[in-house]
């Protein structure tokens, strides 16, 4: 009896849980963000409200947290993405549910890829932030573990002046990127503006992330807590 018990109150109280994976270059505004989806009303109750620092210093591993919505748990990992450390990200594709991939809008130039096609096969060091996201991207878009996975990429850092419009990052840069031979085109996706220090746009980021993996769920399944 104690055990039916005990099964019926688990199964009442538990809840599914998703990963959520936090690519991006080094700089780009990822931990920022993860702080304030920590924050967000609904994750944070009045007795205990969270407030995100935005004091990030560049993250060496990982950062993990996860959040509690009404319907699912998102367990979300952010992971440095300073060069030397973009070779582990491969390893958390297979368990992940989502990708949001954060891209910093003031450090991709006009972000028109198509102006960058004589730099294809120069050396990491010697090329531009936005060839070297595009071939970051291209990298993650490519990998088996992650295919199919729904992929979110937040133009962040849109309070900043000398931003890149979405329009432009979406047109110029993401579209190319899928619709290039390592693209790999047919996925769930969706380009979103954001600020993560201020927080616009992150409860949307967040929104759109908690559909996708339901709608997604009999690909990737979730975990139960
Ligand atoms: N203006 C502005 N600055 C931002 C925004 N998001 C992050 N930053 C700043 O960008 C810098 C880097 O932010 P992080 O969140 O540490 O970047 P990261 O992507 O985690 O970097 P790594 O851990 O090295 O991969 C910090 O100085 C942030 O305050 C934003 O939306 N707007
Ligand atoms: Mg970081």
């Amino acid at each position: 009896m104690y055990h039916l018990a005990k099964s019926i109150y688990l199964y009442a109280t538990s809840k599914e849980e998703y990963s959520i994976l936090v690519l991006g270059l080094d700089n780009a505004g990822k931990t920022t963000l993860l702080e304030q989806i920590k924050a967000l009303p609904s994750n944070a109750t009045p007795s205990a409200p969270h407030h995100p620092n935005l004091k990030t210093v560049p993250t060496v591993g990982q950062n993990v947290s996860t959040i509690s919505l009404p319907d699912l748990y998102l367990k979300i990992w952010d992971v440095g993405g300073q060069h030397s450390l973009r070779g582990l990200w491969q390893s958390y594709y297979a368990s992940c549910h989502a990708i949001i991939f954060v891209i910093d809008s003031s450090d991709v130039g006009d972000a028109d890829i198509s102006k960058l096609a004589e730099a294809n096969g120069a050396a990491i060091d010697d090329i531009g932030r936005l060839d070297e996201c595009r071939l970051v991207l291209e990298d993650v878009l490519q990998n088996a573990d992650a295919e199919g996975v729904p992929l979110l990429v937040l133009a962040n850092k849109q309070d900043r002046e000398d931003c890149v419009e979405v329009v432009r990052i979406k047109e110029g840069f993401v579209r190319k990127v899928f619709e290039g031979e390592k693209g790999n085109a047919v996925r769930d996706s969706r380009v979103l503006p954001c600020s993560a220090l201020t927080g616009t746009g992150v409860e949307e980021a967040v929104e759109w992330v908690r559909s996708r993996v339901l709608w997604n769920k009999e690909s990737r399944p979730p975990v139960m807590r």
